[in-house]
């Protein structure tokens, strides 16, 4: 792993499920990227793309090789100490924005600064969502927000840590083109202005090829790199 290196993973393995339904789906993968760097994630369904990114954000365990990210190993660690890890260190965006139903979207993005013991929790979440669009909707829960609103709110809680590196897996799914766009474009520019790593999984190849890097997983397999800003072969990837 040189100096600069956001994640470093050697030939990791996973295989998830139990007994017959046990599945092994990533197949020794071998992978770096630079602190600071956009990575788009792409390829076929079912291929262990969400998987992958779990492995990085130290959701799941890696059954064999070596798992480094933000200069951490992460094998070594206890549960408690993953969980740090990943409050510290990591924010993670979902398609679906899992926010808590029962929590304001105010509550929701000073849960992760609370669980840190941070004292300015609620006022460093309320300039988080003022800086997402979302100063008027503090207040508001979960099922009074549109999707739009609410993977705002997930994109301020997944930064109000200031986490190194933002891991997101399909975060606009679930949304329309235009509202898809604006998140986009938070995400990009959030993860320029803190110099962050952001590795994202998506099927649009757009949105991939607006990544530094794209890197196309198949079968639990890194396959040879398409370089985005030269290569027409992306317009083709099958997302
Ligand atoms: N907990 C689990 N137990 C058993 N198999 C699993 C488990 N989680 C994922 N899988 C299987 O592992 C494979 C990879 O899943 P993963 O979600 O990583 O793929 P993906 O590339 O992200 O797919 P998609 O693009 O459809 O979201 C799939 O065949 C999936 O069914």
């Amino acid at each position: 792993m040189t100096a600069l290196s956001a994640i470093a993973l050697q030939n990791v393995h996973l295989s998830l499920g139990e007994g017959a339904g046990r599945v092994h789906i990533l197949k020794g993968i071998d992978l770096e990227i630079a602190q600071g760097t956009a990575v788009g994630l792409i390829g076929p369904s079912g291929s262990g793309k969400s998987t992958l990114l779990m492995v990085m954000a130290g959701l799941e365990r890696a059954d064999k090789g070596s798992v480094r990210v933000a200069g951490t190993d992460l094998s070594p660690l206890s549960e408690d100490g993953l969980a740090r890890f990943r409050g510290q260190n990591v924010g993670i965006i979902f398609q679906s924005f899992h926010l808590v139903p029962n929590m304001t979207a105010l509550e929701n993005v000073a849960v992760p600064l609370e669980l840190a013991g941070d004292r300015d929790a609620f006022s460093k979440a309320a300039r988080e969502l003022e800086a997402v669009g979302l100063a008027h909707r503090l207040h508001h829960y979960p099922a009074q927000m549109s999707g739009g609103e609410q993977q705002r709110v997930a994109v301020a809680r997944a930064l109000v840590v200031e986490p190194k590196i933002l891991i997101a897996d399909e975060p606009t799914g679930n949304l329309d083109e235009s509202t898809g766009n604006q998140i986009v474009e938070l995400m990009f520019a959030a993860q320029k202005a803190r110099n962050m790593t952001l590795v994202l999984v998506t099927h649009d190849p757009a949105l991939a090829r607006r990544c530094d890097r794209m890197i196309r997983v198949r079968s639990g397999e890194i396959e040879p790199e398409v370089h985005t800003a030269t290569s027409k072969a992306a317009e083709e990837v099958s997302a």
